[in-house]
């Protein structure tokens, strides 16, 4: 499908110039024309991303840093008024020492967070909607790779990711493995698993079968009254509240909210009906308002897919194979000990296809797979030691 495409007729006023600005503001860089891995096409990619630090002279000491499903560029404070999602992680002084290492932080492509995506106007100003491409992990380190070309960046240092943003990191090893010198996977796995890709399903389900969802074209659309439709958050609100339940631990949950109502005076039926709320259903509901308030469904629905698709050794004579060719990148994998998502299994097996066997860290929580969230700073010492020396 070929689209006729501007972006600069976006809400967004887009720049075109690469490099890096203040730490931690939004900068966008136009890549050009892209074909996608499974036949679609768009004639203009525009890359969001953040960095922080300086590119040395020779481009040494760039990190590249990739952010989870739902994540976006903004990892440190740097100059700007707003935490970072690792903001205990990257800074100077920190693990990763921006005082040391200069840090690109790119939304993935399909994203909501200045990355061309679902959302992103075409020439005549409408959002490209359903007409956006299948995408896959894999497509989304490809247009990478020319931002890297466009800040002169030719081989990493390292690149860096937990989750669905270490896919992201071992697809980059494993598509560009000259390019890699080190690769830091975390809470992610060498391909998504049945159970992961079941998950999904029921999200992308949810979201599709809102009424309001309307073919993927909910943009601009309005009620019978002419009043403007709100899309299909219901749908994006049911899939957040699964994926909160798969990020965090049973015995967390339990700790937590137990069997308690969310105010005393709520009534709790003998069989569970007529009743109040229980403190579970009022946190599930406010994770869902606040994805539903920052997301875009089409994005979510796209970047899920793309998560589904994971698969390093897709086209490559399967994982093993794949990953025993990447001899020359040094990897750091970690699992989150509580993880029922990415189960710290599926990071040992990654571990033992690679080349060098490395030993799997664990981070230590009772969270779940969001521990690589909260308790990131557990690997500081690890890091330090092996990765950024
Ligand atoms: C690598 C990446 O890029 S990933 C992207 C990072 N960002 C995100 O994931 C954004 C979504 N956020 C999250 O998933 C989580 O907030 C995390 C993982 C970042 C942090 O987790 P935690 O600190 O453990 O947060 P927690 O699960 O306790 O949720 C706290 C929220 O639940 C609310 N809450 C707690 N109990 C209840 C309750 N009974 N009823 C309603 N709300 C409740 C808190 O008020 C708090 O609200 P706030 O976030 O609006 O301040
Ligand atoms: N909290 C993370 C979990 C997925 O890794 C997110 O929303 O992206």
């Amino acid at each position: 499908m070929s689209i006729d495409f501007d972006v600069t007729s976006g809400q967004t006023e887009w720049r075109h110039a690469v490099g890096h600005g203040p730490d931690g503001v939004l900068r966008q860089f136009r890549t050009g024309p892209y074909s996608f891995e499974t036949g679609g096409y768009l004639p203009e990619i525009v890359i969001g991303y953040e960095t922080w630090g300086e590119l040395n002279r020779d481009g040494s000491n760039a990190v590249l840093l990739e952010h989870a499903l739902t994540g976006d560029t903004h990892v440190a404070r740097g100059d700007s008024d707003t935490p970072g999602w690792w903001d205990g992680f990257v800074g100077p002084g920190k693990t990763i020492d921006t005082d040391r290492f200069f840090v690109v932080a790119p939304n993935i492509l399909g994203g909501c967070y200045g990355t061309t995506g679902p959302s992103t106007p075409d020439q005549a100003g409408r959002p490209l909607g359903s007409r956006f491409p299948f995408t896959t992990i894999r497509d989304g380190v490809r247009v990478e790779a020319r931002l890297a070309d466009a800040l002169g960046i030719r081989r990493w240092h390292t690149v860096i990711g937990g989750s669905m943003g270490g896919a992201r990191a071992l697809e980059w090893a494993a598509e560009f493995p000259d390019r890699v010198g080190n690769c830091v996977v975390i809470a992610a796995c060498a391909e998504s698993t049945a159970e992961q890709i079941a998950f999904a399903q029921i999200q992308t389900q949810s979201i599709r079968l809102d009424p309001q969802f309307r073919g993927g074209d909910y943009y601009g659309a309005t009620g019978p009254d002419g009043t403007p439709a709100p899309g299909p958050v219901e749908g994006l609100g049911i899939a957040r509240r699964l994926a909160h339940i798969t990020y965090r631990s049973e015995p967390e949950m339990d700790l937590r909210f137990g069997r308690q109502a969310q105010h005393a005076e709520d009534p709790f039926g003998s069989a569970g009906y007529d009743r109040g709320r229980y403190q579970v259903e009022s946190y599930l509901d406010h994770q869902a308002s606040k994805l539903v308030g920052r997301f875009d469904a089409n994005s979510y629905i796209v970047l899920t897919e793309a998560l589904m698709s994971h698969d390093v050794g897709r086209g490559r004579g399967g994982a093993q194979a794949a990953l025993s060719r990447l001899s020359g990148v040094r990897f750091f994998v970690a699992a989150v000990d509580s993880d029922r998502l990415y189960w710290p299994e599926q990071s040992e097996r990654l571990a033992r296809l690679l080349p060098s066997t490395p030993p799997v860290h664990y981070i230590t929580s009772p969270i779940g797979h969001d521990g690589f969230l909260t308790d990131i700073e557990q690997l500081d010492g690890a890091l330090r030691a092996e990765i950024f020396t």
